[in-house]
């Protein structure tokens, strides 16, 4: 479990209320993570291709994004000094970890930067069958993120071998991220299992969370009024522009998403913690995806090693 949150400004508002409700979401967000957390902010659009690896630094400007994070709560990483910098932003992408996969250091704490993205990911999947119907590259660190950001970024920014990587992924996963190669986009994806929820608020700007129950607390916090919550089916990908400088939904396409039987246990615990039953109720409606069925144990009972004492 981790959390996800994040803003597409309406950049013809003055951004003041849409950091304060951003900072707002972080803070919301350490319920389903407090390993590490971090925040990439768009500084410019560009397409130029940078090709550094996944990043252990905590503070690192690269190809048009600075992405700051560290390990711990959000609170111990984003500093108020920061908030100028989320200001100028015309995106930001939040994320707090629970870490399911790989160690809690710095190279695996997100957003991670994964060769032309970058990403952020909730969720827990299955590496194996990415890495057999894709040929990955070693990864750098130990998380589960890293090789589903590699199968992306393989996908080279084109829809149907994007759609087919989110068809490929086995286990609970919703994902935020950028590419480069298409520089004023923001993809939204749900697989299965982990939630996901879009908000537009009234004057223009659009955020996005884990729990849709923290966009009504951060709203108070920000004095931002909600005009919309959506929640995000299972097995959609979103595709939001913002080169006209405020948020427009440009794409929307279904998949068909795949979780495995231990996901589905795991949805009352993990997906759902923090959830008002409102909201869990709402989102069940819209979730429709296949379960891998268990393999099977056998059922071979295996001799006894020790004969009872009175011999029967
Ligand atoms: N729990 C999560 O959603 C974290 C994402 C990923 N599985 C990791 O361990 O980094």
């Amino acid at each position: 479990m981790c959390g996800l949150f994040g803003v597409v400004r309406n950049q013809t508002c003055d951004p003041t209320r849409a950091t304060i409700m951003c900072v707002a979401l972080g803070q919301l967000a350490e319920e389903r993570g407090k390993d590490s957390a971090g925040l990439a902010v768009a500084i410019s659009a560009t397409k130029k291709l940078d090709r550094r690896p996944v990043t252990n630094r905590r503070d690192v400007t690269a190809g048009g994004w600075r992405i700051i994070k560290g390990p711990g709560r959000f609170r111990d990483v984003w500093k108020p000094a920061y908030n100028s910098a989320l200001d100028a932003a015309p995106v930001a992408l939040g994320h707090t970890r629970w870490a399911t996969q790989g160690g809690t250091t710095l190279v695996n704490s997100s957003p991670l930067q994964v060769g032309q993205l970058i990403g952020t990911h909730n969720g827990d999947v299955d590496t194996w069958p990415l890495r057999s119907e894709f040929s990955l590259p070693r990864p750098t660190g130990g998380t589960d993120t890293e090789v589903l950001y590699q199968a992306l970024d393989q996908a080279g920014g084109v829809i149907l071998p994007t759609l087919d990587v989110l068809e490929s992924v086995v286990g609970r996963a919703a994902l935020v991220w950028t590419d480069r190669r298409w520089p004023q986009l923001v993809m939204l994806a749900r697989t299965a299992v982990s939630p996901l929820s879009v908000a537009v608020d009234t004057e223009g700007n659009l955020y996005w969370a884990s729990n849709p129950g923290w966009f009504r607390k951060a709203a108070r916090a920000a004095d931002v009024t909600i005009a919309e919550i959506l929640m995000v089916p299972e097995g959609t990908l979103m595709m939001i522009d913002y080169s006209s400088g405020s948020p427009a939904l440009v794409g929307d396409r279904r998949f068909t998403a795949t979780a495995r039987a231990k996901d589905d246990r795991l949805a009352h615990i993990v997906a759902y913690r923090g959830f008002s039953i409102e909201d869990q109720m709402a989102d069940e409606e819209v979730c429709s995806h296949r379960t891998l069925r268990e393999p099977q144990r056998s059922r071979s009972v295996s001799a006894p090693l020790w004969l009872s004492p009175s011999g029967k």
